[in-house]
């Protein structure tokens, strides 16, 4: 198992936002919190140090997190420069990556990925018909291999997992954990949705 000293979190709000307008996704009001404050309470505690891998609105971004981290390479070269962002700037030898645009994701997240791991390199989620490569428990070693990845211009995250060992963590019991956000209309129907269902809860 995997001490939670050896284990740092970050969550991935590096992106364009280009479906929601533009707009910084992570800070989007999502149910009373910007959207990141929602993955937050998925990992803090549980993690050695927080990272927020963010390539705008730093400042906003440093209330939440440990540690803000911009992209290595910037012109938002997508999701696995993040990822290889994480990877360097980690102090620990495992990394836990989780998009900031998932608001419903387990509150067991961390336990259930460390458990999952096993032997292997490398850990994604999966809901019982898609994996998640956004989340996903990496060793930090591999910071060397991707970058040598991303010079060879590779942008697919699976493609590079697939070169390593790498195994599926089944989370096919709450598939609906892993609803993402990308446009205003999904943020507002999961917003109606959570509500409804804490509606029925509280009567
Ligand atoms: N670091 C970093 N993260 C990115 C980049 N592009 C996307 N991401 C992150 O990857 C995750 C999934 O990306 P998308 O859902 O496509 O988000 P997005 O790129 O902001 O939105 P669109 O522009 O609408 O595709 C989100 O957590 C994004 O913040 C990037 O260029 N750099
Ligand atoms: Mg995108």
């Amino acid at each position: 198992m995997i001490p939670t000293h050896e284990l740092t979190g970050m969550i991935l709000a590096g992106g364009e936002g280009r479906r929601m307008g533009g707009r910084d996704k992570g800070l989007e009001p999502f149910a009373g919190l910007p959207l990141v404050g929602h993955v937050v309470k998925r990992l803090e505690g549980q993690v050695a140090e927080l990272l927020i891998n963010a390539n705008r609105n730093a400042d906003a971004y440093r209330f939440f997190a440990d540690r803000v981290i911009a992209d290595e390479e910037g012109g938002f070269k997508g999701p696995l420069m993040g990822i290889y962002s994480g990877l360097r700037a980690a102090k620990t030898p495992w990394l836990l990556v989780a998009p900031c645009d998932s608001p419903a994701l387990p509150d067991n997240l961390v336990a259930r990925m460390v458990a999952g791991v096993g032997d292997h390199d490398i850990a994604v989620a999966f809901d019982g018909e898609r994996l998640h490569p956004v989340v996903a428990l990496l060793r930090t070693s591999l910071a060397d291999d991707l970058a040598a990845t991303l010079s060879e211009g590779e942008r697919k995250i699976d493609r590079w997992y697939a070169r390593h060992a790498w195994c599926k963590v089944d989370m096919s019991d709450c598939p609906d954990a892993f609803a993402n956000l990308n446009t205003e209309e999904e943020k507002l129907r999961l917003e109606s949705l959570l509500a409804a269902v804490s509606g029925k809860v509280s009567t």
